[in-house]
């Protein structure tokens, strides 16, 4: 099958954008994460993310990842955990699930820190 890591852009279904440079032998990978979520911070900013996959010579089709984006307009920090798919026509698709993690002013703050969520994300046109 045609060799495909995760480089490249994608995009979710907020409309938010990451930028993902080829892994090394390893899976580890660098990127950048620009959020759309309007409530997150203006203007738009840039995160950095660093993460890793399985399969970086991409000789599977479908394989897993994990990330971390370390926001750079608030103090929390998000870790998403996922897995590529790819459809009959070669449509790739990412399917995460996030943990945000908010920095709360005391520890008796710290039940109601951490938010989970799913995303999804295609590749840019
Ligand atoms: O401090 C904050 C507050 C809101 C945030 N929203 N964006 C997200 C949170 C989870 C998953 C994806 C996104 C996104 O922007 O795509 C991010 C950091």
């Amino acid at each position: 099958p045609a060799q495909s890591s995760l480089a490249g852009t994608w995009v979710n279904e907020l409309g938010s954008k990451m930028v993902l440079n080829p892994p090394d032998d390893s899976g580890q990978f660098t990127g950048s994460y620009l959020t759309a979520v309007s409530a997150a911070q203006k203007p738009i900013r840039v995160s950095p993310l660093v993460g890793a996959q399985h399969d970086p010579k991409g000789a599977e089709e479908e394989y897993t990842f994990g990330f971390l984006v370390n926001w750079s307009f608030s103090d929390s920090i998000a870790a998403f955990a996922g897995q590529r798919f790819v459809d009959a026509e070669g449509k790739e698709t990412l399917e995460t699930t996030w943990l945000l993690r908010q920095k709360v002013e005391s520890h008796g703050d710290d039940w109601e820190a951490t938010r989970v969520g799913r995303n999804v994300f295609t590749r840019a046109a």
